[in-house]
């Protein structure tokens, strides 16, 4: 009997050097023996003390259930059940997973009286296996697009499994750099998590702030005694937490994206954590936000324009389509309006791009800050902008009051580069359900508004109207008629005289096309130029009217008439024309006229819009020994400096500074500075449009040397010329090189 206890104490010390659990229940699943090891890591002292309980009594009720389950199909069945896993969770609420094995314990009558079971701690093996397919997961969610905190939860999720007592954050550092915001924090207090959010980094600033302020891990045992918490241990108090070590994600290019933290609530962090598991943690977390941001860099490219931030034309269509059935629905208004810059091809080729760019910056800046927020505003194109505006403020007088807000906005004086100048902008705009029912119609019909804005002298607004629509339909037939009329010598030219104002001698005559319509009758330049330059016929209108002035030259020449100076204008599409130095040759040779005899009238638009080409072009024809004007002076751009590349010879003041030169100071002062500049740059002055003796006295009185108007003659037919002519022989003229 003796031998016999003092063999059972000798199985016992064996069985409780074992580190596998060892246990014996009974039919109702309670402990009958178990090893030292199941009691320690349930928390107690004494392994007898487990006797008679079972997991009801120790587990949660979910995990008891389970090993009750497995444990009373073995006794039913009767076979064991080997080798499959498991996990406790101790009192701690660690977890630990064993590789279990469960046999059924029977009597020598055969009947199963209970279990004997044997559990392997594979804790180790079976985090590393979690970790690999945690990891792996997280990859896929990155890859399959989820949402960046679904992704960093889910990466704080693995990480807590892995650490046991660990609370992980992650934070992302804002645009700015200089803030932290909430990225994902399963397990942390939400209260704790809205404390942090937006906190501005530092040198001292808690462990997150610091670490992403410094680019360095910081790890604080004890958040009450270490100074980096000293501002915020009233912070963490009430959630008991204790320790934190954070890391900084750090980008491929070396910038910090935020950070990863890791708390306890008691006890020092230090010990639990492991340098390879944070390594590979901010490598995935730097991954997930690298991506994401590189997903909404696209999506913002993809829907905005870089330079002035505005969703562009294909966000547009989109919206609008959007607002269309919104607007359907409640009966209320949309307006679009499509907003030129005006002339800004010569601000770009005058001041270079980028100026322009900055012009197209704040002229969306300001049509931005006069617009509410909850309407519309997108770069469509180029120097395109294209409001959509809805609700109460698409009704026609609001509509009008905040255009000419817009206008008077843009309008405002730019002080760029050194210079001050005005953009102005010229708009069109349609309305929804009148003037058409879809985005596409409604952008067409905006566009074609806007296009009339241009024709009515820039500078303001115009409301579709269905007869600007059909006017496009006629400027069709028009221009086919115009063609025709090419063919069939329904064009012809008169000639205005320019006069020497003090001698009043004749000085040369500007040739001016005209159109006689067989059914419209005269048909005016200001409507059939702009048609023909929009439409290209421009080119072949040009070789015509130089034809036939240097016939009519050459006439003039046959009959012995003192040769005159010539001018006719010349479009920038013509100007453009790579043959126009070769065809002015050939035409000039043919009918025998001195190319000193012939001067063309050109833009000041034309020489801002391409100045290389200008200044080659006109040295060219300069070199022949043809004159060359600037028409309509002082309506451009152009600078000092840039005239004086050019070889011009004189410029012509335009007509509308003229009109008012005899009582407004304003334009007797620009026809002064012209004078002067013309003289500073040695060229001949003209001023065109003078109507009144007033206007001649002025011009005389400011030192213009040469005046063309309907006070000396309005433009006229070939015979009236040689009236002129007949009677005083054509004066030189002064300040111009032959
Ligand atoms: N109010 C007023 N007007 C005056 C006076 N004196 C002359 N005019 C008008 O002023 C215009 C002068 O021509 P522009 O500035 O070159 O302006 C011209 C020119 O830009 C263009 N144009 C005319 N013929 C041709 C041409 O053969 N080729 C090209 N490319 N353009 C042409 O059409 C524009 C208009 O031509 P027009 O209607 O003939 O109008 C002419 C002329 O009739 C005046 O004292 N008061």
């Amino acid at each position: 009997m003796q031998s016999l206890a003092g063999h059972t104490e000798w199985l016992r010390l064996v069985v409780d050097q074992v580190s596998d659990y060892l246990f014996i229940k009974d039919r109702d699943c309670r402990f009958v023996f178990a090893n030292r090891s199941v009691a320690e890591d349930l928390g107690i002292k004494n392994a007898v003390d487990l006797l008679g309980r079972s997991d009801a009594d120790i587990h949660s009720p979910q995990l008891a259930r389970k090993y009750e389950a497995d444990e009373r199909e073995v006794m039913r069945s009767g076979e064991p059940k080997i080798d499959f896993e498991e996990f406790i969770i101790r009192p701690d609420g660690t977890r630990k997973w064993v590789s279990s094995s469960k046999f059924p314990l029977r009597g020598e009558n055969g009947v199963v009286y209970g279990i004997f079971g044997i559990s392997r701690d594979i804790t180790a093996r079976k985090r590393t296996e979690l970790l690999m397919t945690g990891q792996a997961r997280i990859l896929e969610m990155i890859a399959t697009g989820r949402p960046l905190p679904e992704v960093l939860e889910a990466l704080l999720c693995m990480i807590e499994e892995q650490l046991d007592g660990v609370l992980g954050s992650i934070l992302l550092l804002d645009e700015s750099g200089k803030r932290l915001l909430h990225g994902a924090a399963p397990s942390l207090p939400k209260a704790y998590c809205d404390h942090i959010h937006g906190v501005e980094i530092g040198q001292a600033v808690g462990s997150c702030g610091t670490a992403a302020f410094t680019g360095q891990p910081v790890i604080v045992d004890d958040i009450m005694t270490n100074p980096l918490w000293a501002p915020y241990t009233a912070l963490a108090e009430p959630f008991g937490l204790t320790s934190c070590w954070s890391t900084p994600i750090i980008s491929h290019d070396k910038k910090v994206l935020g950070t990863f933290a890791m708390y306890r609530q008691g006890g020092p962090i230090a010990d639990v954590a492991e340098s390879k598991l944070i390594a590979d943690t901010v490598r995935l977390a730097a991954i997930a936000i690298e991506r994401t941001r590189a997903e909404e860099r696209i999506r913002f490219l993809a829907e905005n324009d870089t330079l002035t931030g505005l969703p562009n034309r294909r966000e547009l269509e989109h919206q609008l389509e959007q607002l269309l059935v919104d607007a359907e629905k409640n009966k209320t208004g949309v307006a679009v309006v499509f907003c030129d810059i005006d002339r800004f091809k010569s601000v770009n080729d005058s001041f270079g791009h980028a100026i322009g760019d900055l012009v197209l910056q704040i002229v969306s800046e300001r049509i931005r800050e006069v617009l509410p927020d909850d309407h519309i505003l997108i770069r469509f194109g180029g120097d395109e902008f294209v409001l959509v505006i809805s609700g109460g403020l698409a009704e026609k007088t609001n509509l009008q009051e905040l255009l000419g807000r817009v206008r008077a906005a843009v309008a405002a004086p730019m002080h760029l580069a050194g210079q001050t100048f005005r953009i102005t902008c010229s708009m069109g705009t349609s309305v929804y359900p009148e003037d058409g029912a879809t985005a596409e119609v409604l952008l067409q019909h905006a566009d074609t508004a806007m296009y009339q804005s241009k024709k009515s002298g820039r500078d303001t607004f115009q409301f579709y109207d269905r007869m600007m629509s059909e006017g496009s339909l006629m400027d069709l037939t028009l221009l086919e008629d115009m063609r025709v009329g090419l063919e069939s010598n329904q064009f012809f030219l008169e000639y205005q005289p320019q006069f020497d104002l003090q001698s009043g001698q004749l000085i040369g005559l500007e040739a001016l096309a005209r159109w006689n319509h067989p059914k419209k009758g005269r048909v005016p330049p200001s409507r059939f130029i702009p048609l023909a330059e929009e439409s290209g016929l421009i080119g072949a209108l040009g070789d015509w009217v130089l034809e036939e002035a240097c016939r009519q030259v050459q006439r003039w020449n046959e009959k012995g008439y003192d040769p005159i100076l010539m001018a006719v204008n010349v479009s920038q599409r013509q100007f453009s024309d790579v043959n126009l130095v070769k065809k002015v040759k050939e035409t000039l040779q043919v009918h025998g006229v001195k190319p000193s005899a012939f001067e063309f009238e050109i833009t000041e638009s034309l020489l801002a819009e391409s100045p290389q080409m200008a200044v080659a072009k006109l040295s060219e024809l300069r070199a022949m020994g043809m004159k060359l004007a600037i028409d309509d002076f002082g309506t451009g751009y152009s600078s000092l400096s840039a005239l004086r590349s050019f070889p011009l010879t004189r410029l012509k003041i335009d007509r509308t500074f003229i009109e008012n030169a005899a009582s407004d100071p304003g334009s007797q002062g620009i026809v002064r500075s012209i004078i002067l500049l013309g003289r500073e740059l040695g060229l001949n002055v003209i001023a065109e449009g003078v109507e009144t003796n007033a206007q001649k006295e002025f011009l005389l009185r400011s030192g213009c040397v040469c005046g063309q108007g309907y006070l000396f003659g309005a433009p006229m037919g070939a015979d009236e010329i040689v009236k002129l002519l007949a009677r005083s022989p054509p004066a030189q003229l002064r300040g111009i090189a032959s």
